[in-house]
């Protein structure tokens, strides 16, 4: 959707100007939610509103579905503006003597939409952030969060297929925050505009970003997931900023499985079973069908009693007892559930599909900083518990 090749903005002269944006390359997906992220001063704001051309760059391409946009001239600029890009700020300046209906239905009023579609798109944008009954409402009458939920619905309302967010989140205390930054991964799951989103909070750079841009001094620092830079920071720089993540909210069962020791059929022999799980040293395992889903669990003590007994169905030995989850889950809820049963805790996909395991030890690791870890034994500790 968007592809940025050695962006540049020198405010001043070339000489001793401030270097603000300092050759940035990158590209966006459709429907990706790209984060930029970086102190105060390091480049986010310049290089954000060069993506409309609020800010001219000085040098570098920049390519947005294919089409060159340093070259475009007023009219498509206008366009551009206009129908395919939205920017959503930190104060959205919604307008006091107007309705919160009628603030949402703002932006469309630029883009020359109709007036009864207008206030038909910001009913549906006001209910899609929960305040389809403050329609009526004046913006002095909602709270800050509310506010913030409205400036949102205006530029939901707007089909603008990507949206620029400037630390629109940053002048809400944390509990709405969070629910903002809820309330945007919600709405994203469903409508997949694409999302570039700037912050300075590295916690909810990676409670968001698909991917995450970290820059430094108008210069890129590292580019990857949440997942990347908590286990391969690229720099000192970054690595200090890791250090502060609360990685229980970030990483999830999905970013930290691993591939099983060993699975088996419900048609394999209880004695085979039995003998390989004493080679792996494992209390039991996951029986799965032939598609994968998990049957049951079969458990040592009682597989040896099904030997001893002469039984020679897998089935007839299966418990119930483990614990599953989707790969989305996020490690302080699986806090609780790993370590209560013989077999790791299974991550399934949305079909029920055995795709992965979290040992105790595997949550342990992900759960402490890397940092430290290289320092101590943690890790090795972690793996014996
Ligand atoms: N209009 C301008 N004229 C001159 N220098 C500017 C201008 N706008 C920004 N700068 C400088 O460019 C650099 C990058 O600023 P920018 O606002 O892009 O950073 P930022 O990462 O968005 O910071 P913040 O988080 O504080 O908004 C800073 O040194 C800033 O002082």
């Amino acid at each position: 959707m968007i592809e940025a090749s050695r962006l540049k903005k020198v405010y001043g002269s070339a000489s001793d100007g401030v270097h603000a944006v300092d050759g940035v390359t990158f590209d966006v997906a459709p429907g990706e939610l790209f984060v930029i992220m970086g102190l105060s001063g390091s480049g986010k704001s310049t290089l954000l509103r060069m993506l409309n051309r609020l800010v001219e760059p000085t040098s570098g391409e920049l390519r947005i579905e294919g089409r060159d946009v340093l070259s475009m001239g007023d009219a498509d600029l206008r366009e551009l503006r206009n129908r395919k890009i939205n920017m959503v700020f930190q104060h959205f300046a919604l307008f006091p003597h107007r309705t919160v209906r009628e603030n949402a239905a703002y932006g469309m009023r630029l883009r020359g939409v109709a007036q009864s579609e207008r206030l038909e798109r910001a009913d549906w944008a006001l209910k899609t952030v929960g305040l389809g009954d403050r329609g009526d409402a004046y913006p002095g009458e909602l709270s800050g969060g509310q506010r913030q939920r409205v400036g949102l619905a205006r530029a939901l309302a707007t089909d603008a297929e990507i949206l620029l967010m400037d630390e629109p989140f940053s002048a809400l205390d944390p509990l709405i925050r969070r629910d903002m930054q809820d309330l945007l991964l919600t709405l994203q799951r469903d409508l997949r505009r694409t999302i570039i989103f700037v912050t300075h909070d590295l916690n909810e750079a990676m409670r968001l970003g698909d991917r995450i841009m970290v820059m430094r001094d108008g210069r890129v620092v590292q580019l990857g997931t949440a997942t990347d830079i908590l286990h391969t920071p690229s720099c000192d720089y970054v690595r200090d900023f890791v250090s502060d993540v609360d990685r229980s909210r970030v990483l999830t069962a999905g970013a930290i499985m691993r591939e099983p020791l060993m699975t088996v059929s419900a048609y394999d022999d209880p004695d085979d079973v039995l003998r390989r799980l004493s080679n792996i040293e494992a209390g039991g395992v996951y029986v799965l069908d032939s598609d994968g889903h998990i049957v049951g669990v079969a458990r040592d003590d009682r597989l040896a009693q099904a030997v001893r007994e002469g039984r020679t169905s897998l089935r007839e030995c299966l418990v119930d007892s483990y614990e599953a989850t989707g790969s989305d889950a996020l490690l302080v809820d699986l806090c609780p559930r790993v370590g209560q049963h013989t077999v790791p805790l299974a991550v399934t996909d949305d079909d029920g599909r055995l795709v992965g395991v979290v040992p105790r030890a595997t949550l342990l690791t992900a759960l402490s900083d890397a940092r430290r870890t290289d320092s101590t034994d943690f890790r090795k500790a972690a793996a014996h518990v």
